[in-house]
């Protein structure tokens, strides 16, 4: 657990999850900070939670005594949103402070009494609704629904500057207490950066108009901190991890980056030959290559590649009339997350009849995925120099079709 000042009277509270699979399925290598913070004014309001507080109430008793907070003074608990990763800990709340009043959204008052039997002292925020905690410290509420569950809203300090943007302006990765982006080294900033494509694509990608409208929402606030409820806190430049969302946004349809990804599964190695021949002539081309082999590595993983990739390249042979079943299973997984419009170009291997191709149409299809299709290559058993020779032109042909669509 990190305690940290963000600003004048403002304190991080966060502690750092890892070894576990995020909401019971996404892989993340690099862990997840679950962050709290703490206004103080004449009044004192905690906004969101983090689970997993070891030792509650001592561990908290002792955190907020380093503060020189009595848990009992705090009067306020804003809830953001009521996703359990934030919310889960108010049962523990309630061991060292059973007199507090809640503030959330009508949507996040209806799931408190769902999932935690909780009905009392509630009071119902609305857009541009405000909360005076003293000392100026003037509390101001914006509804940002679906980003990512249908009850968010964001709080602003308007004294500091400070949007508390729960899972907005999110990353991955574990933080030490300079999670701050003016004590960041720059590549520990890229680090984030890759985090929080992570994060992104992985868990807010699929409500990206939602998250369009809610930074349109927020623009016109004055604000100086960002600080989000996984992740560090922007203290120095807000704007970057603003317009890093903007373009996470945009890539959901295409085009993304200057990128291929390729996506590949073989059961006997005839496919993985003509990828291992693409991988090759690909370190040719000027061009960011991402390989992924499934089902050998994560949804999570594949899913962040293809976020940030306008090319992808999938290789798979045929399984029982279908497509490789792992493939399939990815696929389907970047459709339910609407990633659009991509340039592709696919292979594969078959022993006798194929179906690959038609279940890739099917899923295409189905998922409205918009994905503009190079002719595929398809080869029976092992491939031959033709079928390698034919491949690596197509792949050619990608590479110059996904560098005009980005440098258009
Ligand atoms: C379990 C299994 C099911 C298969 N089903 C089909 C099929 O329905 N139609 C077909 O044309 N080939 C089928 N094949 C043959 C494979 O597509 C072929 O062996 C191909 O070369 C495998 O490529 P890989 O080594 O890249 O996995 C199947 C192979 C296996 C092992």
């Amino acid at each position: 657990m990190n305690v940290t000042k963000v600003t004048e009277d403002i304190y991080q509270l966060s502690v750092n999850v890892e070894n576990i699979l995020f909401e019971g399925l996404w892989e993340i290598p690099n862990g997840v900070s679950v962050n709290s913070y703490i206004i103080k004014g004449d009044k004192t309001a905690i906004v969101d939670g983090v689970c997993g507080w070891d030792g509650v109430p001592e561990s908290l008793f002792k955190l907020l005594g380093k503060l020189e907070i009595d848990p009992k003074s705090i009067e306020y608990l804003i809830i953001n949103h009521m996703e359990p990763d934030h919310s889960g800990w108010i049962e523990d709340f309630k061991k060292i402070n059973n007199d507090f009043k809640i503030v959330c959204s009508q949507k996040s008052a209806e799931l408190l009494d769902a999932f935690y039997n909780h009905k009392e002292n509630i009071t119902i925020v609305k857009d541009n609704d405000t909360l005076d905690l003293g000392k100026g410290h003037v509390l101001k509420f914006a509804e940002i629904p679906n980003v990512h569950w249908p009850d968010t809203i964001v709080t602003f300090d308007t004294l500091t500057g400070t949007l508390f943007s729960c899972d907005a302006f999110g990353s991955f990765g574990k933080v030490t207490d300079s999670n701050y982006d003016d004590l960041l080294k720059p590549e520990e900033i890229e680090f984030y950066e890759r985090e929080a494509v992570r994060y992104y694509s992985n868990i807010v990608g699929a409500f990206s108009m939602p998250t369009k409208k809610a930074i349109e929402k927020c623009a016109p606030l004055p604000i100086k901190i960002i600080a989000p409820g996984h992740g560090i806190v922007w203290r120095k430049n807000p704007s970057k991890i603003i317009e890093d969302y903007i373009r996470y946004v945009s890539y959901q349809k295409g085009p993304a980056k200057e990128e291929i990804t390729i996506i590949w599964g073989s059961m006997y190695g005839m496919t993985e030959k003509a990828v291992n021949y693409v991988a090759e002539l690909l370190e040719k081309e000027s061009i960011k290559v991402n390989s992924h082999q499934v089902p050998q590595e994560s949804w999570g993983t594949v899913l962040a590649s293809a976020w940030n990739s306008t090319g992808i390249i999938l290789a798979m042979p045929t399984y029982e009339y279908k497509m490789f079943p792992p493939m399939a299973a990815v696929l389907e997984e970047l459709g339910k997350k609407k990633v659009q419009g991509r340039k592709a170009f696919r292979f594969g291997s078959y022993g006798w009849s194929g179906g690959a191709q038609k279940e890739l149409d099917e899923i295409m299809s189905r998922y409205c995925m918009n994905w503009d299709f190079i002719e595929s290559v398809e080869f029976k058993g092992a491939p031959r120099e033709e079928d390698l020779r034919l491949i690596g032109d197509r792949v050619k042909e990608l590479v110059k079709i996904v560098k005009e669509s980005v440098n258009n």
